[in-house]
């Protein structure tokens, strides 16, 4: 069976059974070259013409998609080893035999600033340092140190707030910011951005989705547990416009708060107010908040 020519290719693939099994026997993996002098002798072609072989991979309505030499180390029975084997006839994938084009003719006619393209990559392959990621999956080069950098700079700089994709840290800064927006419990701008994001995603994908949702908050004694439990529990009474602010049981969940603290909680290295003795599973209309404690002992769970 001789192969097939057109538009100076040729193609050579498995439906090419008596070239490919005769190649074989030349040798177990022979190299592109050896293939393309054989194909080129046996189809008595210009000796004096350069050729190559190309792999074609073309989708399931017979179009080429993709078509890239092969390199001298590739070996084509290694290759046809990795195509799928969903169609036996293996018609996306074949090789062609085709002339060689030289690399200098296109990089003769390619004529273009070499500093646009050193500017162009710029922008992406080198970040400036003082820049901060509000999202540390963002950060080009992710390794302990430009992340625990990424932090310091951005909490240095008023940002307390940074996402590790759906997860929010969340940094003590032990001193009020005015980033809590008093008189849309935290649903302004500047927090639209950072902390409020999370519990408004909860809640709205509970509206979306009509599931219950969790949101984990975990830091050790002093780190702002409470705190952010606090901004939530106000963040989310804001959203579901039941919480008002004079009146209310979240209202009134929201005030004894600090009042019932005021009895459970002990002064500890760590926290002036840690919550170590009151624990509490408080109920409004649309969530329940229980409180888990992980001390020295384990997980224990508080549900009373
Ligand atoms: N977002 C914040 N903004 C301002 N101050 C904060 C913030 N978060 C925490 N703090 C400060 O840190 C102190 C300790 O925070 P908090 O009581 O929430 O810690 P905790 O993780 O609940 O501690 P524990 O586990 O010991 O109960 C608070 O009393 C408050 O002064």
């Amino acid at each position: 069976m001789m192969p097939s020519t057109e538009n100076n290719r040729c193609t050579w693939g498995p439906c090419r059974l008596s070239t490919r099994r005769s190649l074989w026997r030349r040798a177990s993996r022979p190299p592109p070259e050896e293939i393309v002098s054989c194909i080129v002798e046996r189809l008595s072609l210009n000796e004096n013409t350069s050729y190559e072989l190309a792999e074609v991979i073309g989708d399931d309505f017979g179009q080429e998609c993709k078509e890239r030499s092969l390199s001298a180390s590739e070996s084509p029975v290694q290759l046809m080893m990795l195509w799928p084997k969903t169609r036996p006839d293996h018609t996306s994938y074949r090789f062609y035999l085709r002339e060689k084009v030289n690399d200098y003719v296109w990089r003769d006619q390619f004529v273009m600033d070499p500093q646009l393209i050193k500017d162009y990559f710029h922008r992406f392959l080198y970040q400036p340092k003082d820049r901060e990621y509000p999202d540390l999956c963002q950060l080009p080069d992710l390794n302990e140190q430009t992340l625990l950098e990424n932090l310091r700079a951005r909490f240095v700089a008023g940002h307390i707030y940074t996402y590790v994709g759906s997860i929010l840290i969340a940094l003590n800064p032990f001193k009020f910011y005015p980033i809590y927006n008093p008189k849309t419990d935290g649903l302004g701008p500047t927090c639209r951005r950072t902390s409020s994001l999370w519990p408004t995603t909860a809640y709205h994908c509970m509206l979306k989705d009509r599931k219950n949702q969790c949101i984990v908050i975990s830091g050790e004694s002093g780190s702002g547990k409470t705190e952010s439990t606090n901004f939530l529990l106000h963040h989310l009474t804001a959203l579901s416009q039941k919480g008002s602010h004079g009146s209310g049981v979240e209202q009134t969940i929201l005030s004894a708060g600090p009042v019932l603290e005021a009895f459970g909680n002990a002064k500890t290295a760590h926290n002036n107010n840690s919550r170590d003795f009151y624990q509490k599973r408080t109920h409004l209309p649309h969530f329940t908040l229980f409180e888990f404690e992980l001390k020295h002992s384990g997980l224990l769970i508080y549900d009373g």
